[in-house]
């Protein structure tokens, strides 16, 4: 068993990838030839307090998430402001853009490589001031995507899904389903010193790097580094043109129709006509409150990625 002159430390969700992760991490665990500590999360918010624990130890350490987003915003979060704790991590979740826009490790081997010349990357995280402050590393925003994220989350069908390993199946349906009852909404932002009001809107997404919704392209400029978040607006489409639209967003062409609207800023300040669903890393974040006014900016502090590509 090698030694390594810095702690290891796996954050495991076992909820991830509709509950595959666990299995999952057992498999790769055996991979294991090194020193390392594992942790199971055990509530939303564990992997958070775990990662606030471990900054007290003063040395260098490589968290690594065994997970999805929520899993890496909660870590992110934490480790923001450390000069000690290094995040990198593991595609276990469902959507994985984290993963996907930020690198991660498909082996025990690379762990052990990256170690030895460990390089880090100082990195945004954007904050959302309004009801209370949450952190996100990747996307977070309001409207019909996150309508999805909390019909798929409160329903009971997902967990049977799950349990007949058809989880995805669930995402699909609700896509379908709540773009029949979606009720568009109106939109007020301010950023750069500017008001600029949005009518039958469908989404607005504050994002930190180009990809959400599980490898979707929605803001194709975005960088982590660069001190500036993107909004995107998605507004004035019928539903069958909603369907067009979202099939371009994969390849990040949709940024062409006239009906998505990009703005940068460091800073966005958003306030709806009615209440509206809100998603912070695709996951539930509650509803806005009509009138009330939601900042999204990019934090003072930054996190340190382990950077891998
Ligand atoms: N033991 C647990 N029980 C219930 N929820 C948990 C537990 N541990 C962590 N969580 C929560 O599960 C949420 C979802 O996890 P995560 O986002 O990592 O997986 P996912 O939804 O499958 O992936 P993705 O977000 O990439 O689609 C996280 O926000 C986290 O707070």
């Amino acid at each position: 068993m090698q030694k390594i002159d810095m702690n290891i430390i796996f954050i495991i969700n076992p909820q991830a990838g509709n509950g595959a992760a666990l299995s999952a991490w057992h498999r790769f665990s055996k991979t294991i030839d090194f020193e390392y500590e594992q942790y199971v999360t055990e509530y939303p918010g564990h992997a958070l307090q775990l990662v606030e624990a471990f900054k007290a130890r003063g040395r260098d350490i490589l968290v690594i998430g065994f997970g999805g987003d929520g899993t890496m915003r909660e870590i992110a979060a934490a480790a923001a402001g450390s000069k000690h704790v290094i995040v990198a991590s593991i595609a276990a979740g469902s959507g994985n853009d984290f993963a996907r826009a930020y690198g991660c490790f498909y082996s025990a081997e690379e762990i052990q490589q990256y170690v030895q010349h460990a390089q880090t990357q100082d990195t945004d995280i954007g904050e959302v001031l309004g009801h209370n402050c949450q952190l996100f590393a990747s996307s977070s925003g309001i409207g019909f995507d996150a309508a999805v994220a909390q019909a798929v989350n409160r329903s009971r069908i997902k967990q049977w899904l799950n349990k007949i390993r058809l989880g995805k199946l669930s995402y699909f349906l609700f896509v379908v389903s709540t773009l029949m009852t979606f009720r568009t909404f109106q939109l007020t932002v301010e950023s750069n010193g500017e008001i600029v009001n949005f009518d039958r809107v469908w989404l607005a997404t504050v994002s930190n790097q180009p990809f959400f919704g599980g490898g979707m392209k929605i803001s194709p400029q975005s960088k982590a580094d660069d001190g500036v978040l993107e909004l995107t607006v998605v507004h004035h489409l019928s539903r069958l043109k909603l369907l067009a639209v979202f099939g371009t967003v994969f390849s990040g062409s949709h940024t062409r129709f006239q009906e998505v609207v990009q703005l940068s800023s460091a800073s966005f300040t958003l306030s709806t006509g009615h209440a509206v669903p809100r998603h912070v890393d695709g996951d539930d974040a509650g509803l806005t409150k009509a009138d009330k006014l939601l900042t999204y900016r990019v934090a003072e502090e930054k996190w340190r990625q382990a950077k891998l590509q």
